[in-house]
């Protein structure tokens, strides 16, 4: 890496994707401390830009820092049994009802302390990071008591603080009935709605609220208390919908101006101007459409008319995604969905920060911006969609500093 000196670092002579569209000129990026400070071709440098920048990169692709807008990345055990019994035929839905799926995580995670469940989140964090990735949003909801919903979200923050990279935290208490709720779907939403969102929220630690509406998860009534008692305590909500069923989730999740509804396989037209008109991102979750050998693809096209942005991400997990590369959804949301190569890239930076809330802060390279974006061994950003390469990133910033490469 080279040494700093000056005020200034340059990256030049780059084929740039800047979050929005790509600049095949040859460009070049200016830094100061943690923050962008110029950006245009390498011919409208100035003199004075030049001699007090130290080179940082030349040639190559610069993107923004990419961003996992959806991950369930704290968690315990595995599930690999449960891969081959799918592999057999049994479906998620069907091993949900035998009380396997995500219930089977949720005695892993009670079970695991913090230290355990840090070191194994640790591990998958540094594959996204290695894979250019500088923001991740991790749910809770695979505790589902006030105590271990806290411990996930606490071990979420903890990798933020420890990693040069960004942690978004997402309180999911609704992601499945625990066994001690059974038959009392009601009285478990009490508990989310009473006592884990205002204790979340009161320590800070849920940055949103999330819900898995759907048949094996809760009903349209029981998420909209969630939504209420998020908006209650000022957190913003995202919904699981639409995946396996059409319940009218991505609708309700929009009259509560969701920053994102997901999956959404089986969204209608209704859900999808609701979505438009809320302003709500679509975030397509090709990992799991591929792991559950789903055929239901979600409605792009209609997304597109109705101009909802399109946000893609792992949804890394141990049972419907268990894949933590967030470049090989890149290539996976073009060849199942039919996605542009362009539609692919904006949804993991542009779009993926919207997703998260933070449009006007991340996503996006541009004077004004932290220095979060990463070099790439290519020539087309396009490349990077069409080939399943790892080992392409060549540096990675994350608020100026350089952490790979
Ligand atoms: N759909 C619901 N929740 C997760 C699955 C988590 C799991 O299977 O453990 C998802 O986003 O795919
Ligand atoms: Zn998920």
């Amino acid at each position: 890496m080279p040494t700093t000196t000056n005020p200034l670092r340059l990256w030049t002579d780059l084929t740039l994707f800047d979050g929005v569209q790509i600049h095949t000129q040859s460009m070049a990026v200016v830094v100061e401390g943690e923050r962008i400070v110029w950006v245009g071709p390498k011919t409208e440098l100035s003199a004075s830009q030049l001699a007090s920048a130290d080179l940082m990169g030349t040639g190559g692709v610069m993107t923004p820092g990419l961003i996992d807008c959806h991950t369930h990345l704290v968690f315990g055990g595995d599930r690999a049994d449960e891969f081959a019994q799918r592999l057999e035929g049994v479906s998620y839905a069907e091993i949900a009802a035998q009380g396997g799926g995500i219930l089977s995580t949720v005695k892993a995670t009670r079970a695991a302390s913090e230290e355990e469940l840090f070191t194994s989140a640790q591990a998958r964090l540094e594959a996204l990071m290695a894979d250019g990735v500088t923001m991740v949003e991790i749910k809770s909801g695979y505790g589902l008591t006030m105590a271990d919903e806290l411990k996930m979200l606490r071990v979420a923050r903890r990798l933020g603080e420890q990693n040069p990279v960004h942690i978004r935290t997402t309180l999911l208490g609704a992601h499945a009935l625990p066994p001690e709720y059974a038959g009392q779907p009601d009285a478990y939403i009490d508990l989310i709605c009473e006592q884990m969102i205002p204790q979340a929220a009161a320590e800070g630690l849920a940055d949103a609220v999330d819900v898995f509406c759907e048949g094996i998860g809760f009903s349209v009534a029981q998420c909209e208390r969630v939504f209420q008692a998020a908006q209650r305590h000022g957190l913003a909500v995202k919904a699981h919908a639409e995946q396996l069923s059409n319940l009218g989730g991505s609708a309700l999740a929009a009259r509560y101006q969701a920053l994102s509804v997901d999956h959404i396989e089986w969204l209608d037209e209704a859900g999808v101007s609701a979505m438009a008109q809320a302003g709500t991102v679509a975030t397509l979750l090709p990992g799991a459409f591929y792991t559950l050998r789903d055929t239901q693809v979600p409605p792009i096209d209609l997304l597109r008319q109705y101009g909802v942005p399109l946000a893609l991400a792992t949804d890394g997990n141990p049972g419907s995604s268990p894949i933590f590369q967030l470049t090989l959804m890149l290539n996976m949301a073009c060849t199942l969905f039919r996605l542009t190569p362009l539609e692919a890239l904006q949804g993991v930076t542009k779009n993926a920060a919207k997703a998260l809330g933070l449009a006007e802060q991340a996503g996006v390279i541009a004077p004004g911006r932290h220095a979060d974006f990463c070099l790439w061994r290519a020539r087309n950003p396009y490349e990077l969609v069409s080939t399943v390469q790892p080992g392409r990133l060549q540096q990675r910033v994350f608020r100026g500093a350089v952490t790979h490469g």
